[in-house]
């Protein structure tokens, strides 16, 4: 079968904007709701208010009741005295005003003389403390106007005018066509080329958070007929449609040829990245969304089309994103032929956001899950500089990124557990991104983060971090905080068939090395151990094939690919290794002196010196944390 040739590159606004022009005329039908439950819903017209309120007027205060006229003599020397019954009546806040009297005045400017007898020092003022009729609301007022979505506050609002229902736009029933030969359903037995369907239940709580009723198709195998079908018989019976994956051009991707068999394709591919061959038309005269099947591509599609479309058949015009200014903490480059939609981590410090871009790829769910805010990169950018003022559209309130404690520096496990132990104490968060030692020390240096986690020999001295802190950062002082040592040794397959038991047992036995990208700690750490004692790495086969992390490398001897690498515990534990210890790599924390003063910073400390971090650390092993929370002031 031929592959589908596609893709204008058109921009974001641009293709929304035409789509929903030729959507336009479809519109959903119209419903009343109660008032108590239209919270979130779109006005399909003005509502006016049915009474007044207060529709009688009555007291704002504790107080009596009286009449003017009769206190205006009334002075601190020549007090008037008042009869209950005769000059006033006793009223609470909310009461009546009886229709002989024309002011309240409060309790606490009363003088008992007796059980029924009062004086006042004070003259009243006609209509003092009294909320007239239709103060708050007069009958016949605008209370909403056509396409308002309806707030908490509405409904107080609506429901004192006497509004107890309100015509409002139904909610759009959205159908989700999960499609894919591969896809399989949570809990079904996993075989290679197996894919977990999951996009089709995070569209159903998307849908939902934006105002639609979602309604989950059964998984569709890659068959141009039985797609046919599925989208035909959704076109009729639902009010919006996504067909998930097979968007693109590969010879399975049937979306754009059953739309168009159906309906009409209006735009086929976006430039923006992820997301790019995103398919916007028409079945049965009901809008429809071909969205890009890598989880991140279809997240982009879903909060910047599908949120639009789902508010615009309600004739509401979102525009709800939050942006703050913030400091790129390192360069991104980007294609100028996209709008680029990066991942980033963000931390308050010295007084200006930080943002930190992380994982890229579309298929990284956890990037979604990680990010506190996205970059959006323009189309006719081609990066920017790190140091580069940038806004950013934030996923968590500003208050909770202040709260945030960032590190940038060399990933370990143990910062996972770190920041979930501090996440509940409730009120600070550990952001972390990866970008090595290296990287780290330089947002250290350029004050783009509150600490660096490190594990840089010094080759010539043999000692840890101290002399890089040293070089890197001469003008800050710097403390060092002993975190943990990590034992690197050599993971070997179970059972280590090749009896290796120690780095020159490499060459002896001439097993297949996997190793570690240059400038990785990992890797600084082998060549000094092959200099220590004397090993030519030309003579390991395999010294050159470079894999980026521990569990790649753990990954490549599993699968039995290469017969050993150096890498940490955890990574040949998860992998069912076996382990033999070659030396222990000194991996600690690199501070500013003066943020050991933060109260999230102390709370950090706490956490890490607990117990139950220690506890944490067992359970995992290979980590030794004798010296744990020793602070060493860099001079
Ligand atoms: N020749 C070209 N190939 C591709 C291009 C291109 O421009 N030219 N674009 C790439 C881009 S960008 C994207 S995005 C993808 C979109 O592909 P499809 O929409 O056709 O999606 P699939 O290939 O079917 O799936 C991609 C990926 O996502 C997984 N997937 C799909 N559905 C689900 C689901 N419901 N739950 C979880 N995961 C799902 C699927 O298994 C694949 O791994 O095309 C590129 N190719
Ligand atoms: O544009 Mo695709 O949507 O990057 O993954």
């Amino acid at each position: 079968m031929r592959q589908n040739i596609y893709l204008s590159n058109i921009s974001l606004n641009e293709a929304i904007d035409i789509f929903l022009e030729k959507i336009k005329d479809f519109k959903l039908g119209r419903e009343y709701v109660k008032t108590y439950g239209a919270n979130g819903r779109v006005t399909a017209k003005p509502i006016f208010a049915k009474i007044s309120s207060p529709f009688y007027s009555c007291s704002a205060v504790d107080g009596i009741a009286t009449v003017a006229k009769k206190t205006f003599t009334a002075t601190d020397k020549n007090p008037v005295r008042l009869k209950e019954g005769v000059d006033y009546v006793v009223i609470d806040t909310g009461d009546p005003i009886p229709d002989e009297y024309d002011c309240v005045i409060m309790v606490e400017d009363l003088i008992w003389v007796s059980q029924d007898e009062v004086e006042i020092i004070k003259p009243a003022i006609p209509w003092q403390n009294i909320r007239q009729i239709g103060e708050d609301i007069v009958e016949g007022q605008l209370i909403l106007p056509q396409s308002h979505r309806i707030r908490p506050v509405d409904i107080g609002a609506l429901i004192a005018g006497g509004v107890f229902e309100v015509e409002v736009y139904k909610k759009p029933k959205v159908a989700i066509i999960p499609t894919g030969t591969e896809l399989v359903e949570p809990g079904e037995e996993l075989k290679v080329g197996d894919i977990i369907e999951f996009n089709s239940r995070v569209f159903a709580a998307q849908v939902e958070e934006y105002g639609g009723i979602p309604t989950r198709f059964d998984i569709v195998r890659d068959d141009f007929e039985k797609l046919k079908a599925a989208v035909d018989k959704a076109s009729k019976e639902y009010d919006i449609i996504l067909l998930n994956a097979g968007s693109s051009a590969g010879r399975e991707d049937y979306s754009k040829k059953v739309i168009e068999t159906l309906g009409e394709v209006y735009i086929h591919g976006i430039a923006i990245k992820p997301g790019k061959p995103v398919i916007l038309g028409k079945v049965n005269n009901k809008p429809i969304v071909g969205i890009p099947g890598f989880p991140v591509s279809a997240y982009f599609i879903m909060e910047n089309i599908v949120k639009k479309l789902i508010n615009f058949v309600q004739g509401y015009d979102i525009k709800d994103k939050r942006y703050i200014e913030a400091t790129l903490s390192k360069r991104i480059m980007s294609s100028s032929k996209y709008l680029e939609f990066v991942r980033v981590k963000l931390g308050f410090i010295d007084g200006k956001y930080i943002a930190a871009p992380i994982e890229r790829g579309a298929g990284t769910t956890m990037s979604l899950v990680r990010a506190d805010g996205v970059l959006e990169i323009p189309e006719e950018l081609e990066g920017y500089e790190k140091g580069t003022r940038v806004n950013v559209n934030i996923l968590k309130s500003e208050d909770e990124i202040k709260n945030t404690i960032l590190c940038i520096g060399s990933h370990d496990l143990i910062l996972d557990i770190a920041a979930d132990l501090l996440a509940k104490r409730g009120k600070f968060t550990l952001s972390s991104a990866h970008v090595g030692s290296i990287g780290g020390i330089l947002s250290l240096k350029d004050r783009e983060t509150h600490f660096a986690t490190i594990h840089l020999l010094d080759v010539e001295t043999g000692e840890y971090n101290k002399s890089y802190v040293k070089r890197y950062i001469p003008n800050r002082k710097i403390a060092l905080i002993k975190f943990v040592k990590r034992i690197q040794g050599l993971m070997v397959k179970k059972g280590n068939p090749l009896e290796i038991n120690s780095l020159e047992d490499i060459v002896k036995k001439g097993a297949r090395f996997v190793n570690r990208q240059k400038g990785s700690g990992t890797r600084i750490l082998l060549d000094y151990e092959l200099k220590r004692l004397g090993i030519n790495p030309k003579d390991i086969i395999g010294y050159d094939r470079e894999e980026y992390t521990h569990i790649s490398v753990a990954a490549q001897i599993a699968k039995g690919n290469a017969d050993a690498g150096l890498g940490v515990f955890s990574a040949a534990k998860i992998m069912d290794l076996d382990f033999i210890p070659i030396a222990n790599e000194e991996y600690d924390i690199a501070i500013p002196v003066e943020y050991l003063e933060l109260e999230g910073v102390k709370q950090f400390l706490e956490v890490i010196n607990s117990e139950e971090f220690k506890n944490e650390l067992d359970k995992l092993g290979g980590y030794d944390y004798s010296n744990l929370g020793e602070i060493i002031i860099i001079e």
